[in-house]
This record gives C-alpha cells, sequence and structure tokens, in this order.
C-alpha cells in the first residue's frame, strides 16, 4: 500500500500521456506533427522550462471537447489514486485553450464531471486552482477572471505559471487583489527559473499562501528564515527539476537541505507525463536517490496534508493525516 499523500501542484495538461494525445488527435482530426506516440516521447528531451512550455502548448491542440478533458482528468485521478493520493489541487491554464477557441465553460464544466465525482469513483477529493499565464499580459489575466466568474463554485483558488524568468510576479497584482476580492485562495509558482526575489515579491505583492517550486530560496538566508518562521508551504517537484535542469540530477536534488532548514516542503508531478512520473513515482525517486528516511518520507506526506486548503473539509484532513501517522513503510 502506498503512502497516504496529497498533491499540490499538478498541471492537468501536463498529464497528456503521448498514448492519449494521439487517440484525442484522432477523435478530433487533429494533425500532430509526430509519426507516433514513440517518436512524441522522443521528444521529451527539455533543455529548460521554456523548451518544456513549447510542447506543452503545442499539444493542447487536441483537448477540444467537455469530453475530452473529463477523460484526461479521469485518467491522472485513477493513477493518482494508485499511488496513494488522497487530495488533489488541480491546476489548469484556461489561457492556453480560450486562445484557441475552447472556451471557460468546455474546459471547467469538462473537468468537473471528473472532479465531481472523484471521491466516489477514485476515493480521491480535490480542487481546480485556474493559472494565469505571465507571460501573457495582465489584461489577459483580467480577462480570464472575468470569464471563470460564472464557474467560480467550481475553482478554490487562482495560479501564476508559464515562462518566470523575466516575468515577476508584481506584475499580477491587480488580478490577485480581484482574485482574493472574490474569496479565492492564491499561490503562485516563483523560484523555479526566477530568483529568490520573486518569491518575497510573491508573498508580498501578490499575498499568496504556498509557494509552488521555491527551489531558489536557498540563495537568499533571510528569505529561508522567513519561509520558516511563516510556515509557507513550496510545491517542490523533484522529477520535474531534474527533467528541466534545475538540478543535475536528483543526487544533488537540494530537498534533504530544505527539510533540514526547516521548510514545510511537500512532493508533487508537475507534469507528470511529461518529467516521468506521478506523484507516487516522485516520492520513491527522491527516497531513492537521497536515502530520505522513513520518517522525512512521513514528514513530506504530513505537510502535504497540512499544506492543502481542505479547511472546508478538516474531517478529511484529521483522517488523511492519522493514516499518515499509521503508515508502516515495507
Ligand atoms: N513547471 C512549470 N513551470 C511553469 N509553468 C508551467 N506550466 C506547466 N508546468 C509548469
Ligand atoms: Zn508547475
Amino acid at each position: 500500500m502506498p503512502l497516504p499523500k496529497a498533491e499540490l501542484h499538478l498541471h492537468i495538461e501536463g498529464t497528456l500521456e503521448p498514448e492519449t494525445a494521439f487517440a484525442l488527435a484522432a477523435r478530433n482530426g487533429v494533425r500532430l506533427p509526430y509519426a507516433d506516440a514513440e517518436q512524441l516521447r522522443s521528444a521529451y528531451a527539455f533543455e529548460d522550462l521554456q523548451s518544456f512550455l513549447n510542447l506543452y502548448y503545442e499539444l493542447t491542440a487536441v483537448l477540444r471537447t467537455e469530453q475530452d478533458f473529463e477523460d484526461l482528468a479521469n485518467a491522472y485521478l485513477a493513477r493518482a489514486a494508485a499511488q496513494g493520493v488522497r487530495h488533489a489541487e488541480i491546476f489548469f491554464d484556461p489561457q492556453a485553450h480560450l486562445s484557441r477557441g475552447v472556451d471557460m465553460g468546455t474546459v471547467v464544466e469538462g473537468l468537473w464531471r471528473a472532479l465531481g465525482r472523484s471521491e466516489r469513483n477514485h476515493g480521491v477529493s480535490t480542487q481546480l486552482i485556474m493559472c494565469f499565464l505571465r507571460d501573457e499580459p495582465v489584461e489577459r489575466a483580467l480577462e480570464t477572471l472575468d470569464a471563470a466568474k460564472p464557474h467560480l463554485d467550481r475553482i478554490v483558488g487562482v495560479g501564476l505559471d508559464s515562462a518566470e524568468a523575466g516575468n515577476p510576479p508584481a506584475a499580477f497584482r491587480e488580478v490577485y487583489e480581484a482574485a482574493a476580492a472574490l474569496g479565492l485562495r492564491r499561490v503562485a509558482h516563483a523560484g523555479e527559473e526566477g530568483p529568490p526575489q520573486y518569491i518575497t515579491e510573491a508573498l508580498d505583492v501578490l499575498g499568496v499562501e504556498r509557494i509552488d517550486h521555491g527551489l531558489r530560496c536557498l540563495e537568499d538566508p533571510a528569505l529561508v528564515e522567513r519561509l520558516v518562521r511563516e510556515r509557507v508551504p513550496l510545491t517542490v517537484c523533484p522529477l520535474s527539476n531534474v527533467r528541466l535542469r534545475a538540478v543535475d540530477t536528483l543526487a544533488d536534488h537540494p530537498l534533504p537541505a530544505m527539510l533540514e532548514a526547516g521548510l514545510l516542503c511537500t512532493v508533487n508531478s508537475d507534469d507528470p507525463a511529461y518529467f516521468g512520473g506521478y506523484a507516487g513515482d516522485n516520492y520513491h525517486a527522491v527516497r531513492d536517490a537521497l536515502g530520505l528516511t522513513e520518517e522525512q518520507m512521513r514528514e513530506l506526506a504530513r505537510n502535504s496534508f497540512l499544506a492543502s486548503f481542505l479547511e472546508h473539509d478538516e474531517e478529511r484532513r484529521a483522517r488523511c493525516l492519522a493514516e499518515v501517522e499509521a503508515y508502516r513503510f515495507s
């Protein structure tokens, strides 16, 4: 039985496996510039975040109908459940779809057809977080928030993703203020490729409650001290960091140092179809490569539920935390 965990950093578009991409392309009459799934998979050798994002956005072309989004989410939830995920907070990138003529309702309601039944069908509770693309102007983000207004009963929060370097969080102050006024939770990618200053800006200007990635905080000891003191969760994605070359190898990953510093780290898969593994695979990989102790593994799982937005269901959080404490490693 796998260690129970919450997944807090997962882009649903990043769960599109090559075989599914081809199946959806055939269903929707979309031509992909790859001969087959195998050739597509061989394109998954990335130099950096941008080289990954180019392929990630290209493949969204196969997602067109509510059924496509439902099928994508169901496939993820089945895999996540099999790897011990009890709760998933799922990112989606509406701007990647709106710009192709796929409307907000198709995306959100399609995803909801899977998410709304997930606890019953997969034993996984879910929440949806809408991300703004930071390499597009804030006006697009404001339009996106507007388009989401009829669907806010499905959406728990907002995030900020896409190409980080040169796109600081402060540019999105207005849309984060508007999101907060609507009662939405706030997170942002920061310190993946961008400098520690972006983490500080995300906290101080956008008012985020969690930092996605946050790896580069280690370059600024005063920032580390603040993150520890304020118990700011970091959603770390180890296999992603290797594939996007934030670290050379998994054995070089700073996760042990981050835990030792007292940071509230969690382990997540980011874009598992592209980076070689789902949540449980990431847990196994860090345990093997970094020699984490059972107590450190338990701490990561505990942190995932503590850092989750389960405030509406404290009973579930308590049950999951109890399962973590009772877990026997084999
Ligand atoms: N790791 C990541 N960083 C930034 N934007 C993303 N979009 C999907 N995955 C991402
Ligand atoms: Zn991400």
